[in-house]
């Protein structure tokens, strides 16, 4: 099956300032795929590159089998400002994607308006800012695309709507085998309706796969403290933090852990998120652990 994205030594830079480095990833089609990392870790800045409207710097990106072209009725992207025409109605809007999408579902487009309560003769630029997203998102799906980029959708959405856009996604992947690609800094929300994770920092891919693949190979181990800890080959330290009496390591391990000195447990998406973000923040111990040298 076709990729819906693959990345090769893909770097982005701004001038001088670098918002990707040599990220290589591999997406397969029809997943639901969730993108984190911290503010300004290069998120917008890959789906931008995904979706046509930036150039790499370096390194090659692919989504759907070809370069990325902006426009193209293949894939949608609604940005993290989800942009609208203030002075055009609801109803001109998805006038107009029908208009200009040749694969434009209009039922989709009229259940969803109807559903999320926006009036159709009402201005753009009389919405809410959450309101707006929701026309921008019914927008980008009507469109029907074969991949939807979505820069922190849910972020203006209040609870509820949330939840009933992200019930709307998973419906999206099930019945259309639509891939999607979204940001957030929701990670709840993405354990919720993601079955493939991608975590930026700085810049880099710090690990990307399936969820549950993830939520498989990666333990808490807590234990008495000590300085250095040989984890054994096939064994990754992801993050480590240490009290006078204790010490706390997330490891990546295919293999079960099994060791009496330690009591291994299972982590959560969140968990797993966290130790790489703030593993990458170099917040351990200045000791060298075995396992990483
Ligand atoms: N147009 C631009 N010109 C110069 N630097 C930019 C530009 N756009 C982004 N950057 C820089 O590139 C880096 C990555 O930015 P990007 O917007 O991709 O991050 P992000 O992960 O989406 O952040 P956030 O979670 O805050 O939205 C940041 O250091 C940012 O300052």
């Amino acid at each position: 099956m076709t990729s819906a994205l693959v990345a090769d030594s893909l770097t982005k830079r701004y001038g001088r300032r670098t918002a990707l480095k040599d990220c290589t990833l591999d997406i397969p089609a029809g997943h639901v795929v969730g993108l984190v990392g911290p503010n300004g870790a290069g998120k917008s800045t890959l789906l931008q590159l995904a979706c046509g409207l930036l150039d790499p710097t370096a390194g090659r990106i692919e989504v759907l089998g070809t370069r990325p072209v902006s426009g193209s009725p293949r894939v949608g992207f609604v940005a993290q400002d989800t942009p609208v025409y203030a002075g055009l109605t609801v109803a001109d809007h998805l006038r107009m994607g029908a208009h200009l999408n040749p694969s434009w579902d209009a039922a989709l487009a009229e259940q969803r308006i109807a559903q999320v309560g926006l009036d159709p003769n009402q201005k753009a630029g009389k919405l809410s800012g959450g309101q707006r997203a929701q026309l921008a998102l019914t927008v980008a799906a009507a469109k029907r695309p074969n991949l939807l980029l979505l820069d922190e959708p849910v972020a203006a959405l209040d609870p509820l709507a949330r939840r009933t856009f992200l019930q709307g996604l998973m419906e999206l992947t099930a019945e259309q085998g639509m891939s999607i690609v979204m940001s957030s800094h929701l990670v709840a929300d993405l354990e919720r309706v993601c079955d493939y994770l991608i975590v930026l920092v700085a810049s880099q891919v710090r690990v990307a796969g399936d969820v549950d693949d993830l939520l498989a190979t990666h333990h808490r181990l807590v234990g008495q403290r000590r300085d250095t800890v040989d984890l054994g080959a096939g064994r990754a330290l992801v993050e480590q933090s240490h009290t006078d009496v204790q010490s706390t390591l997330v490891v990546r391990s295919t293999a079960p852990i099994v060791d009496p000195s330690w009591q291994v447990d299972q982590l959560d998406l969140e968990d797993i998120v966290l130790a790489y973000m703030s593993g990458a923040a170099g917040n351990g111990p200045d000791r060298v652990l075995e396992g990483q040298r």
